[in-house]
């Protein structure tokens, strides 16, 4: 069939429906046929197209972008001529449903902690404040996604979160019923208890509420599939970091301290934590090593030896062999790419700082978990 008057195909709803597949919501990342958004869809014999799509929540953010991909798919498919579009609005069951079919299921169970998740947990410890924890993770996440691994970050730093305006990121999470949909920027998911509080007002909650705080953003948040989630840990050997351990057995420490002695004291009491927990240190990142100065020459400002005194002592003491992943070196670019929200790994070109980063990412990225054989959900996930 053709359409009247024109030489071209008559659209059918298979084909528009096709269009509409390769559509996907901007925060859930999905194909919005897959997550039941396409309420009606008919095609006239005009080639005019009737569609109903069902935004998650009424106040949603990226409706426009919503809007826009919707209309080009659909305008894109030949011989419709004409698209009248509504939105609507789901109900609290389809809402319900919704979670239930990302979730695969209606509790609120951990995903990571299923046995057949494909997840790499890494925790990243230090044993003071201020040696660049922060830093090493939004780099390391940043860098393991331009690999094309999928990445999350949960900033678990209650008292000292930066890792949104480390990364860039400026909104707020969207709700979907209680599931919460996590902002991305430079290719990663973010979430961080920043995010729920007011402006710089400081967190001051005990144990019992950060346990709760930190099961909430590993169960009510939709992560998807990802391949990799670096938790940001308060520095130190508290409270936090004893919860992930048991609300993710599997999680594995990445032990971030400076060249320094002093620190690397400290480092070794954070790494020794996994003792107790029965975690695995997957190994240690040592950041602001030698500063390059621009004659060629390098400056120990924070002295040497404390990534291998804190590998060799962690080694010792849980009986496997923890390596020093990286020594990262003290460099301006790193500082400034940080406070301009983009991660240096990110930003154009190479450093000594960058080819350290991004090769404590290729070691991480090498231990992804293998897919093979294991059940992925609805559907693969989109990867950014
Ligand atoms: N390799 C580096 N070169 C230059 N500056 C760095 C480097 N690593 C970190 N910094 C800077 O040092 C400061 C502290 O870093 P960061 O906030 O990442 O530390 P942290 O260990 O996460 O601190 P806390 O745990 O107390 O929040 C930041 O201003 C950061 O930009």
């Amino acid at each position: 069939m053709s359409v009247p008057g024109s030489a071209g195909p008559l659209p059918d709803v298979a084909g528009v429906r096709a269009a509409l597949a390769t559509v996907k919501d901007p925060e859930i990342r999905r194909p919005i046929t897959e997550l039941d958004m396409v309420a009606d869809l008919a095609v006239d014999e005009r080639g005019g197209v009737d569609l109903t799509v069902l935004l998650t929540i009424a106040a949603c953010p990226l409706r426009d972008t919503l809007v826009n991909d919707v209309t080009a798919a659909v305008r894109g498919v030949p011989g419709v001529t004409d698209l009248r579009l509504t939105l609507g609005v789901m109900t609290d069951d389809q809402r319900t449903a919704l979670r239930e079919k990302l979730r695969g299921g209606p509790g609120r169970e951990i995903p990571f902690a299923r046995p057949e998740s494909r997840t790499r947990v890494y925790a990243v410890a230090s044993g003071k404040g201020g040696v660049g924890k922060s830093t090493v993770t939004v780099n390391l996440a940043a860098a393991l996604a331009a690999r094309g691994l999928a990445v999350g970050v949960l900033d678990a730093d209650v008292y000292g979160f930066s890792v949104p305006r480390m990364l860039g990121v400026t909104g707020r999470p969207t709700r979907v019923g209680d599931m919460i949909l996590p902002p991305q920027a430079n290719g990663v998911k973010v979430i961080s208890v920043g995010m729920f509080v007011d402006g710089n007002t400081p967190v001051v909650w005990r144990g019992p509420m950060l346990h709760r705080a930190l099961q909430q953003f590993l169960a009510d948040v939709f992560w998807g599939d990802l391949d990799v989630l670096l938790l940001d840990l308060p520095p130190g050997t508290g409270d936090i970091a004893i919860s992930t351990a048991q609300l993710i057995p599997t999680a594995e420490l990445l032990v971030v301290t400076t060249p320094q002695a002093a620190a690397a004291e400290v480092a070794e009491r954070a790494g020794a934590i996994a003792l107790q927990t029965r975690q695995r240190v997957v190994g240690v990142v040592e950041n602001m090593a030698a500063l390059v100065l621009p004659d060629g020459s390098t400056l120990d400002v924070f002295g040497t030896g404390g990534g291998d005194t804190v590998a060799a002592s962690l080694s010792r003491l849980t009986g496997t062999d923890v390596p020093v992943l990286g020594r990262i070196p003290l460099e301006v670019g790193v500082r400034t790419a940080g406070d301009a929200g983009v991660p240096v790994v990110a930003a154009e070109g190479s450093s000594p700082a960058t080819d350290a980063l991004r090769q404590v990412a290729a070691a991480l990225a090498a231990r992804a978990r293998p897919l093979a054989g294991v059940s992925l959900g609805i559907s693969p996930a989109a990867r950014r």
